[in-house]
Formats: C-alpha cells, structure tokens, sequence
C-alpha cells in the first residue's frame, strides 16, 4: 500500500527526515513513536505532498505509483486521507460543504454521519471555528469517513480527548479501517468483502492502542526510523526507560 524509500526531507534549510524506509502493507496499521520534535508530523505532511516539505532524496510508492512529487488533490484522489493535530479553522466554509467536498461526488448522509460521530449540532458551524480540541478531533474524522481514504494517516487522533470520547474515535477509526462493501457472489447469494485498508497512526500517550489493533510500531528519533515491532512492547519501553534506551536496544 505505502511504501517509502530511503525518504530525505527538509524544512527550510534543516534537513528534518533522513533516508526513512517504510512499508505498510494493505490492511495494516502502524503506530508511529517518537519524541517531540522527531519529525512524525514532518513525515505525515510529507507523505500527504504539503509544501513547505522539500523531498531531498528518496520515494514514496502508494498503491504502486510514484506519488513523491504529486499534488496534494491528486494524493487524496488516490486514497490519501490525513487527520490534523492542528488542523486550521476555515472561516467561510461550513463544516457540512467541507464534508460534501471531502465526499468528492459520492453520496453521503451527512446528518447521519454527524450523528454518528456527536456532531450534528456543530455541522453548520465553519470548519473548527470555536471547537473544542475533542471536537476538531470528531470534525476531523467526520470528513475522512465521507472521503473513505485507503490510507488514514493520523497524527495524535486522541490528543485533547476525554477518555470517553477516545472509545468513539476508536469506534469511528475502527469502521473506517474495515468497511466492507456488499458484492453479489456467482451464485448470487450477498457477501461482504473487506477492502485492505492500512493506517499509520502517531501516539503519545498509547491510549487509542487500546481500541484498534496495532499490526506493528515504529520509533522515529532525530529524523530517523530506529525500532519496528510490537507497538505494545515499545510503548511499554519507552514508559519505562524512555526514548533513548528505547532506540540503543533496537540499534
Ligand atoms: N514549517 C517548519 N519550519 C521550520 N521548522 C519546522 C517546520 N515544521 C517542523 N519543523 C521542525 O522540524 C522538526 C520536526 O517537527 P515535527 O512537527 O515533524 O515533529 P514531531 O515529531 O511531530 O513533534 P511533536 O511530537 O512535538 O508533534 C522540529 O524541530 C520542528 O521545529
């Protein structure tokens, strides 16, 4: 699904990603750890074509095209699909047009969806214009489940979210990842297919580990991938004796 080859990233003239390999297969989800400042956002923003991220070297496979020097319209086209940390208020863009547009022609009960996420009395409401950090989280989510990308990349999807609110986003993320689609068999009885949907999630604090299923974790540190496996087991190194015992075991 993702594959990313020895990836060289600068932000202004700082070199920020340094020969980053990466491969989420279809289907998978992959947790991605680091320090502040590690570059995670810088990785995410990079792999969605936001400017301001110079690609130095490397590549970036989506679904076997070459998207490193794609636009952005033309990424999320493809199945690209990218949960803020912080994502902008749109003044003079209700959340509702925003959703249609995240929709991209296809037809989506907005009202329902909002429902769904405990949205609909801020659905009128300009893009995150006087949402609370919760809020924007379910705003956010409310536009990938209209747009339905192949590819979620979500940065902190549970930062600024009460505990109880984490279970809907996991519910939500969870449906997103497996939506299955109705498909007539030969012998026409109905089956349901799932499509192989992948996710590269940044965490903090581990909390959302707890409602979707991690396939595997990374670390990234100062700008380079350093431990893949378990992401339980990294998250549990690391809460016990931090980032930097965390990347010496995995050198
Ligand atoms: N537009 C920018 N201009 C200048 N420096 C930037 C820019 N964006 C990111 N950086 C720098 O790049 C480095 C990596 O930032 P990035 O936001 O990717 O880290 P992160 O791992 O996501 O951090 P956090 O966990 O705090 O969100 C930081 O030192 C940051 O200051």
């Amino acid at each position: 699904m993702l594959i990313i080859e020895d990836l060289k990233v600068e932000v202004g003239d700082t070199e920020i990603l340094q020969n980053v390999n990466l491969h989420v297969p279809p289907g998978e989800t992959h947790i991605l750890f680091g320090p502040n400042g590690s570059g995670k956002t810088s990785l995410m923003m990079t792999i969605m074509g936001f400017s301001g991220y110079k690609v130095t070297g490397g590549k970036i496979t989506f679904k076997g095209e070459d998207v490193t020097y794609m636009p952005i319209h033309e990424r999320a086209r493809l199945g690209i699909g990218v949960l803020f940390q912080r994502p902008p208020t749109i003044n003079g863009l209700s959340t509702r047009r925003m959703v249609e547009i995240c929709a991209g022609g296809k037809k989506v009960d907005v009202d329902a969806l909002s429902r769904t996420l405990r949205f609909d009395s801020f659905i009128e409401r300009d893009v995150n214009h006087n949402l609370s950090g919760g809020e924007i989280k379910r705003s956010e989510l409310l536009q990938l489940s209209a747009q339905q990308p192949d590819l979620l990349l979500l940065d902190e999807p549970e930062s600024g979210v009460d505990l109880e609110s984490i279970a809907l986003l996991g519910d939500s993320i969870n449906s997103l990842l497996n939506r299955g689609i109705k498909r007539q068999s030969p012998c026409h009885t109905t089956i349901m297919e799932r499509t192989p949907k992948s996710a590269l999630v940044i965490t903090h604090t581990g909390h959302i580990l707890d409602y979707i299923t991690a396939d595997k974790g990374q670390v990234l540190y100062k700008g380079k991938l350093r431990c893949s496996r378990n992401a339980r087991e990294i998250l549990k190194w690391i809460r016990e004796y931090g980032y930097e015992e965390c990347v010496e075991c995995s050198a």
